[in-house]
């Protein structure tokens, strides 16, 4: 049995994640003093509203509080799952300065500010750790921050948003329209408190954010994120990738070349062979490729309330282990200082569907647009469109392009648009994974 005093954590926030942190907390007490040699405290647990009926958490009413400002003054152990920047910036640094190690699952606040929140930890001598904010349950950037320090990691690969991943999923499999799917998912408690974060790729792109900064020690934040979210993504999108055997999946990339840093945000179809398509619902998976270890694949629940509190509380025993026994966790690492890409610069692949005149010399002067920028065709698919009488023939013209710049495609496509035989671009997604 330990003699340590018990360590004191101040929770704020009893949402989704929140609520799921207390309860499991009280649940499970006695395993958590065993394993950290100390018992937890709950000491306060800071809502917005006072006077809601919380009875299903199982804590002591009394610990609820609307004065977080106070109750991060006398803590060991912060946990912030308030989301947002403010207030939860200046709680979290008023908890540092306080001398409290820091467990957050806030992406959005560190792919902001992230290096002000590093530094302050530093400073002070505790811990900040934030495993929850990238995949939920999955364990992610403990192994990129600690397992896989001696490697050399080239390219993180994955799904990081488990709402988008769900809307995707749901439309491609019953036809769903993209709103009641974007419900669906908010009931599931898969969202972000408002929803634009998920299907716009901020979420995704705050997550990028933090996998590129510890997987290439260098300093990227959100706004160096190429993003793009799915609410351009049609049906007709879905349908078109269904007919190429592939999905349409919302996807972070993060590649380190020669160059420098690439991180970008955008929906891409990919074979339904490739292991990305068979990620069904909210869940999440993300490929990591390293000179040494070669690839690897983590796999689980990245959102709703206890997945993303079992990451949590795996934070919190490891925080307040360094509390009981010593030492710190490895803090922020930015030495590498690579430079950050644009998306230009980004290796990719295009399909492009166009509405063409059919007549003779159009594939001529479309594979011209192509030729123009350097960009080779991979395949070329026609399918007559039935015309109105007295219209002229038209067809669609399906076409999937070798690897090149982003640059270089969208000059393409921007040429394609010009030429009198195109009468219109259906729609170009990316395609990777092939
Ligand atoms: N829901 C999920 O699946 C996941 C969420 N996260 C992150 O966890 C954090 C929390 O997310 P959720 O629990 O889903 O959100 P939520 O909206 O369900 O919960 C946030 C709670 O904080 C409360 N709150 C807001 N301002 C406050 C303040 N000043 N003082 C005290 N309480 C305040 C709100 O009333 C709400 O109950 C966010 O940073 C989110 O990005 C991370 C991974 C997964
Ligand atoms: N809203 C996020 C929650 C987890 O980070 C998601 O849908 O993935
Ligand atoms: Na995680």
């Amino acid at each position: 049995m330990s003699t340590h005093r018990p360590l004191r954590v101040a929770l704020l926030g009893a949402g989704v994640v929140g609520g799921a942190v207390a309860r499991l907390l009280t649940e499970h007490a006695d395993d958590m003093a065993a394993r950290v040699g100390a018992p937890l405290e709950i000491v306060g647990i800071a809502v917005r509203r006072a006077g809601r009926d919380r009875s299903d958490l199982g804590v002591d009413p009394a610990l609820f509080t609307t004065d977080a400002d106070e109750l991060v003054t006398r803590a060991d152990v912060v946990v912030e799952v308030i989301g947002g920047i403010e207030p939860a910036r200046s709680l979290i640094l008023r908890a540092i300065e306080h001398g409290a190690s820091v467990v957050t699952a806030n992406k959005a606040l560190l792919a902001e500010d992230g290096p002000t929140l590093y530094a302050a930890a530093a400073e002070n001598g505790v811990d900040l750790y934030y495993e929850a904010a990238v995949a939920g349950a999955i364990p992610l950037l403990r192994p990129l921050r600690e397992s896989l320090a001696g490697d050399e990691v080239t390219r993180v690969l994955g799904i990081v948003n488990g709402t988008t991943n769900y809307v995707l999923d749901k439309m491609d499999t019953t036809g769903a329209g993209f709103a009641d799917a974007v419900e669906q998912a908010q009931a599931l408690g898969y969202a972000e408190a408002d929803p634009t974060a998920d299907v716009e790729g901020f979420d995704a792109a705050a997550k990028a954010a933090i996998l590129a900064s510890l997987a290439f020690h260098t300093r990227v934040s959100g706004t160096d994120v190429y993003r793009e979210g799915i609410t351009e993504v049609t049906a007709a999108d879905v349908a078109a990738a269904r007919e190429m055997d592939a999905v349409v999946k919302l996807l972070a990339i993060c590649e380190r070349s020669d160059r420098g840093v690439s991180v970008r945000v955008h929906p891409a179809m990919i074979p339904r062979t490739h292991p990305l398509a068979g990620v069904r619902e909210a869940f999440n998976a993300v490929f990591v490729e390293a000179d040494a270890a070669g690839q690897l694949m983590f796999y689980g629940k990245g959102a709703g309330g206890d997945p993303t509190a079992s990451a949590v509380l795996g934070d919190i025993v490891a925080v307040a282990r360094h509390r009981v026994g010593g030492g710190l966790g490895p803090g922020e690492s930015s030495y590498a200082d690579l430079p950050i890409l644009t998306m230009g610069d980004a290796m990719t692949r295009y399909h492009i569907s166009l509405d063409v005149e059919d007549r003779s010399g159009v594939l001529a002067q479309v594979a011209s647009a192509f030729a123009a920028h350097d960009v080779s065709i991979e395949t070329v698919r026609q399918q007559l469109v039935p015309g109105e009488a007295g219209q002229a023939a038209r067809a669609n013209l399906i076409i999937v392009t070798h690897t090149a710049t982003d640059a270089a495609l969208s000059s393409t496509v921007e040429r394609l648009r010009t030429l009198d035989v195109v009468r219109g671009v259906n729609s170009v997604m990316r395609v990777e994974g092939s």
